[in-house]
């Protein structure tokens, strides 16, 4: 049976599953583990941390994705290789529109392609776009949670600093062709900011996969660069939004 190149898993360890949780920050992904029966850890290599529990009485993988498109589409395209089909992403972001709050919810409809991997797999023309009923279900999700949220656009860059037009860094420098972009997607109605939806939706709309992305606000630009939030709150939140969408979708299954 082949072993994957990075995860170092075969198709039998993850045991039948088809579904995978996947946030950029490995402890997360062991912390979400901690909420599935029977969870074990797989694997931790590298930034991927990839654990087997069960939900809804099926298996379920749940693997972290390190922060950025390169990273992702690894996991990703391994994954898939071992029968995953379904990637739901939980995430952390920055908010750049003033009516978001501090820990609000975040899900993204479809994302602004600031990233190079997606490149990898569709040209530019190409939307990065999440799919639809896996969306729905992190809506569902929210509402049967009775936790508020927000959809939209999400723009989705290479970096942190300069992609998402960052002044407070050692060099206080943004090329040129990033000046102004913050502004114009705002103007343009887009949420936020974060690093891997772009080529998790391309890659997967390109693949035949499915992806839905939802992320809990840390800091909103508007007001400040350096968050002063309770982040265990909004990871909690935006947690218990992700299990409860992977419940419905593996109920539906
Ligand atoms: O909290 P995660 O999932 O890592 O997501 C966000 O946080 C990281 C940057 O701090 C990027 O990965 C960004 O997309
Ligand atoms: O502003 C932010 C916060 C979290 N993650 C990002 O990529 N940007």
């Amino acid at each position: 049976m082949k072993t994957v190149f990075h995860l170092g898993l075969t198709q039998h360890d993850i045991e039948g599953a088809t579904l995978a949780i996947i946030p950029g920050c490995p402890d997360r992904a062991g912390r979400i583990a901690a909420q599935l029966e029977h969870s074990r850890c797989l694997v931790k290599t590298r930034e991927f941390h990839a654990y087997i529990g069960v939900l809804a009485s099926k298996p379920i993988i749940v693997c972290s994705t390190g922060i950025g498109g390169p990273s992702t589409s690894i996991a990703v395209e391994e994954l898939a290789q071992l029968g995953i089909r379904t990637f739901l992403r939980i995430g952390t972001t920055g908010a750049i529109q003033p009516h978001i709050n501090e820990g609000d919810i975040l899900i993204s409809q479809a994302s602004v392609r600031l990233d190079g991997a997606s490149q990898h797999f569709a040209p530019l023309s190409f939307p990065a776009v999440s799919d639809f009923f896996t969306t729905q279900a992190m809506v569902k999700a929210c509402e049967s949670l009775n936790i508020a949220y927000h959809i939209g656009i999400t723009a989705s860059s290479d970096t942190f600093y300069p992609g998402q037009e960052r002044y407070d860094t050692f060099s206080g420098y943004v090329p040129k062709n990033f000046q102004g972009s913050c502004e114009e997607w705002q103007k343009l109605g887009v949420m936020n900011y974060e690093m891997e939806s772009a080529t998790l939706f391309t890659m997967c709309a390109a693949l035949g996969l499915k992806a839905a992305c939802v992320a809990g606000v840390l800091v909103n630009r508007t007001r400040q660069e350096i968050p002063n939030v309770d982040h265990h709150e909004i990871e909690v939140k935006s947690v218990a939004v992700v299990i409860e969408a992977a419940k419905i979708l593996l109920n539906n299954q």
